[in-house]
Formats: C-alpha cells, structure tokens, sequence
C-alpha cells in the first residue's frame, strides 16, 4: 500500500532529502520524463495557521518563471495535504555551502550575488516582493546555480511595487529598519536590504547584525551599527554600504545594482536580469506530448496553455528542461496513453 496513492504512477518516490517545520522534501522520479524533482509534501493539519503562506506561495510560483527561481511543475493537492512538485536542487542551500567554506572569496560571491539580483529584479518586475531573502532560501542546483525558493511570505501589493507595506515578516537578521520599527515600507526596499546582509554573508560568514538578544539585536538594525573585516575591498564595501542604508530612499535600486562596477568587473557585461524562459510555447515539447497522449498538436497547444499545474503540466516543463539541458525532447514511452 503506497504512502502517497496520488503520486503512483506519475512519480517514483526516494529518500526523503529535508523535513523542516511545516515540509518534508522527497527526492522522485517523473515517471514520463524519468527528470529528478523534488516534491514538497505539507499535512494541512500541521499547517494550522500557516496554510495561507502556501497558498501565497502557490500563487506566486506559478506566476514566476526564471533561471534563478526553484520552478514550480504541479501542485496536487487532497483534503488533508499539499504536494508541490519542485525543481531538483541537489547542492541544497547557499547557507551550507558558505559554512562549508567558511566565506566565499570575491570572485565566487559576485558570480552567486549577480544570479541573486537577477532572481530578485525578476520578481520585482512581475510585481512581487519577496520579503524573506537569507541563504536559507537559495538553493544550488547541479550547476550551482541560485534557485530562489520560499514565497510564503512574499507580497503582492494591489496597487503595484509602489505601494506600501505594513505586515511584519521575515528573519530579523535580515529584517529591514523600517521593517521592524513596524513603519509602512516598500517591498522592493526591504528586499534591497536583505540583498546587503547578504552579501556581507556571502563575503564574511557570518551576519552584520547579530545579537543573542533581539532588542540588542533590533537596536543594531535601526542604527546601522555593523563593521567591515578586514579583508573586505574597497568595492564590496563600497556596495554593502549602498545596500545597508538606514533610510530606504537612500539605498541603490536595482536598476543600478545591474549595472554596479563591483558586481561588472571583470564580466563587463550588466546583469541579465530578463527571464531565458520564451512566453510562447516549445514547439518540440507540445510535439512529443501530443504523440504520447495521442491528440493533435493543436488540442495539446490549447490544454498546456491552460497552465493547470497538473501531470500534463509538469511533464510540458520537465521535457523543456531536458531540451535546456541539451538531453532529447523525449519522453520514456511513446505509444499513445491508455486509459
Ligand atoms: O532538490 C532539493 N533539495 C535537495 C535535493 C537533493 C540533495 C540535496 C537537496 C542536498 C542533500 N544531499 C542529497 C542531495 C530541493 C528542491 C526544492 C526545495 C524547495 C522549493 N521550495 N521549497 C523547498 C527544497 C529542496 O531541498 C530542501 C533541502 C533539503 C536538504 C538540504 C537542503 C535543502
């Protein structure tokens, strides 16, 4: 008798790779594509009161369709859990990685941190703030690229990017100052924020704000009390202090963290920030989809663009990540699906 009786078939279940709070991480196997994923498994009961962060974080995912960002493929959800089918991140979290290498030289933390302000100036575009950026919600995939995760807590102002915010969420060590004095605040503005501590992470290994006791900890935050080491440069100081103002109109906008000189040097090019996912369909991918379900090109066109997040769904994007990772658009078998 199988665990999950809504994943037989379509998905061949591992280990178990990470259980937090509220999650338990599997390694699977997309049956139809063989592609590893991950799938986020979450008991509704266990939820309580947090159920509405995954439904935030639901919606936000399907909207977000980036390079840096952990692709959603199918959310199946049942009356007592949630399934979210994710990309495979086998090098886990930036935050481990560092640890792992006490800090990262300057080099290694401009490649990670361009890939981070891409991921962020992409949701920033698409109107979210994601309001929880830490190592903990990067995650490397094979390559070691960044793969943003985590959008429970992440906004969606009504009224666009340039209105106001009031709820307090997030880490404190990453927390914006107007963020925790409980002002209102701009999304894009905390987000900012959170991108200078982590920078000063990725260089330092360790925080710029951090205190046993929160009060000590907050009073550091609004102050703006935080040193450099010593073997900081110039440049990245320079940066950090651009990102680490108290006052939120005085921090740098995105627009010119794309193009800032620490983060070109030696690259020379700006940040592309756009997405490398195409808005139209892949031709090669609705092609194979229809040959294994039997229908026309057309009628396959029409149900993927209905985005359902369903098996059909995943199976579109996985078969499109194979063609990105140069494998064949194929899938593991051809004949038409049986019923
Ligand atoms: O694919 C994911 N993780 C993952 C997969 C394989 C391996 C590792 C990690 C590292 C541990 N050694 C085994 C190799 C993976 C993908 C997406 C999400 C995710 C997306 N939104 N929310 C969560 C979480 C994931 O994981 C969590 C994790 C598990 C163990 C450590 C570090 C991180």
């Amino acid at each position: 008798m199988s665990l999950y009786p809504e994943l037989k078939g379509f998905y061949h279940l591992r280990e178990t790779i990470g259980s937090g709070g509220f999650a338990k991480v599997k390694l699977a196997y997309h049956a139809l594509s063989g592609e590893k994923v991950a799938i986020k498994i979450m008991d509704k009961k266990t939820l309580g009161a947090e159920l509405p962060r995954v439904t935030t974080e639901i919606a936000a995912m399907k909207e977000l369709c980036h390079q840096h960002i952990c692709k959603l493929f199918q959310v199946i959800e049942t009356d007592t859990k949630f399934f979210l089918v994710l990309e495979y991140c086998p090098e886990g979290e930036l935050f481990d990685y560092i640890v792992s290498k006490d800090r990262l030289d300057e080099s290694e933390a401009q490649i990670f941190f361009r890939q981070i302000v891409a991921a962020v100036a992409y949701i920033h575009d698409c109107g979210f703030a994601h309001r929880d950026l830490k190592p903990e919600n990067l995650l490397l995939d094979e390559d070691q690229n960044i793969k943003l995760i985590d959008f429970g807590l992440c906004a969606k102002p009504k009224g666009g990017m340039e209105s106001l915010l009031t709820t307090l969420c997030g880490s404190p060590a990453y927390a914006a100052p107007e963020l925790i004095s409980g002002k209102q605040y701009l999304g894009s503005e905390v987000d900012q924020w959170s991108m200078g501590v982590l920078l000063y992470a990725l260089l330092c290994g360790f925080l710029p704000f951090d205190d046993e006791s929160i009060t000590q900890l907050y009073k550091k935050i609004k102050t703006g009390s935080y040193k450099f080491p010593e073997w900081l440069s110039d440049g990245s100081k320079e940066l950090i202090s651009q990102l680490l103002q108290i006052d939120p109109k005085k921090r740098i906008p995105i627009a010119e963290l794309l193009r800032h000189p620490w983060l070109t040097k030696n690259v020379n090019v700006p940040i592309e920030w756009k997405s490398k996912y195409k808005k139209s369909l892949d031709d090669d991918c609705i092609t194979e989809l229809a040959v294994h379900y039997g229908k026309t090109r057309l009628q396959m066109e029409e149900e993927i663009s209905q985005w359902k997040y369903d098996y059909q769904t995943a199976t579109y994007f996985l078969l499109l990540e194979k063609k990105m990772k140069g494998k064949p658009v194929r899938l593991l078998c051809r004949h038409p699906a049986r019923n």
